[in-house]
């Protein structure tokens, strides 16, 4: 299933530049990026993710999964729904970037309760912030962040930041796997 994965992330998501043209979350340039979504949004890549974060998370008895919208968010439903069929259940949740002014102002949606042992999802991490605002805001919510699960790790810091704060951090796909298939594929 991973290699099936890396090879759809070759042909779907990543692009490289010989110039540093892409802007990062963080504000850096980069002279690749992988857009994860058409993976993330595909009924192949929603099936293998599922398993893989699955299997990621199968020993954590954590009771439910979740990430910053919107890159966490089909991760998050793949691997409920697959938990689901694979006899070991937890539900997927969603943290909003802002703040609803309408309705139900919550930050974290999901049927959760404070207390309640839970894995964050990123489709990629480069410096982690973006996990590091997702674990803030759970733990704010009384959740308990157990783990973080990375689709793809650039391997620029990300992992490493984000375990000063959660110490079990695993990686579904790395950027030396999946430039290796690029490169092999080309
Ligand atoms: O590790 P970091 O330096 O935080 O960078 C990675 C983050 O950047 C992207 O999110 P983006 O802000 O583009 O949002 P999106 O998922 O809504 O597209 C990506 O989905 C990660 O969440
Ligand atoms: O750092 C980022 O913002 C980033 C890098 C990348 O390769 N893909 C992505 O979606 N975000």
């Amino acid at each position: 299933m991973k290699n099936e994965l890396i090879d759809l992330l070759c042909k779907k998501s990543f692009q490289f530049s010989e110039e540093p043209v892409f802007k990062l979350a963080s504000g850096q340039t980069s002279h690749y990026y992988i857009n994860c979504k058409p993976v993330t949004l595909s009924s192949r890549g929603l099936y293998l993710i599922g398993h893989l974060v699955f299997d990621a998370l199968k020993d954590r008895s954590i009771e439910a999964v979740g990430g910053m919208t919107f890159g966490a968010d089909p991760i998050a439903v793949a691997a409920s729904l697959i938990s689901e069929t694979r006899g070991a259940p937890f539900a997927a949740f969603s943290i909003r970037k802002t703040q609803k002014d309408h309705g139900i102002v919550k930050w974290i949606e999901g049927d959760l309760s404070a207390g309640q042992r839970v894995a964050i999802v990123e489709d990629v991490a480069t410096t982690g912030g973006s996990s590091l605002k997702a674990i803030e805001r759970a733990r704010s919510e009384g959740l308990f962040v157990d783990c973080v699960v990375m689709l793809v790790d650039r391997e620029e810091g990300g992992a490493e930041n984000i375990q000063k704060t959660v110490p079990e951090v695993r990686s579904i796909v790395t950027r030396a796997e999946l430039l290796a298939a690029y490169r092999g594929g080309q």
